[in-house]
């Protein structure tokens, strides 16, 4: 009978070791127990996409706020689109943004009324500021003059890796409300 060795999730955050090595470590040589370990991480916390992918577990771990955290390189070889399940519990970390499947791919999306078409404009220069230092860019929409949606994945992997929640993180620190139409008075 292989005992499943139930490590607190938070244990794992310290060793910095690839996430695969890890459960091998962890469970000896019971292969199909270790894949399991591995499978838990990847349905639980969502491998990241940075090199080690124990990074990723960072940022579920300890909570560290993904405004302050930076996009990596979207053409490394190891990324991968995370679960629905990962994306899930990073969602209420970006607040107003809503997870999308369109056509099988997830996505993060936003919606804003803007002031003018030109408000909507400058909404798009301030966002686009932040695609260009991240490295990692949106897809923007304004349509009917004054109706602003962005929408956010990861092409090279065609889905939602932790640099799309830290755009949408990033876009969320921005100062807006000069550009948005009030809301209605209820
Ligand atoms: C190397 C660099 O990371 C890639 O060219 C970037 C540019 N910006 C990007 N933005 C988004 N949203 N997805 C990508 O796959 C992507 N790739």
């Amino acid at each position: 009978m292989i005992r499943m060795l139930r490590v607190p999730l938070l244990s794992l955050c310290k060793p910095k070791v690839p996430l695969v090595s890890l459960s091998g470590t962890l469970l000896g040589t019971h292969g199909r127990s270790s894949i399991r370990v591995t499978e838990i991480l990847q349905n639980h916390v969502g491998v990241s996409s940075n090199r080690n992918s124990l990074c990723g577990l960072k940022t579920f771990c300890t909570g560290q706020d993904l405004s302050s955290k930076k996009c990596v390189p979207c053409n490394s070889k190891d990324m991968q689109p995370m679960t629905e399940q990962a994306a899930n519990e990073l969602i209420p970390q970006v607040a107003g943004w809503s997870l999308v499947n369109e056509g099988g791919i997830f996505k993060l999306n936003r919606s804003w009324k803007v002031k003018s078409f030109t408000k909507g404009l400058e909404l798009f220069k301030l966002i686009a500021d932040v695609a260009e230092a991240e490295a990692h860019h949106p897809d923007l929409h304004l349509v009917g003059w004054n109706n602003v949606t962005i929408e956010i994945w990861t092409h090279a992997v065609g889905g939602l890796t932790e640099n799309d929640f830290i755009l949408a993180a990033k876009i969320n620190g921005l100062d807006l409300q000069h550009l948005l139409r009030r809301k209605a008075a209820a």
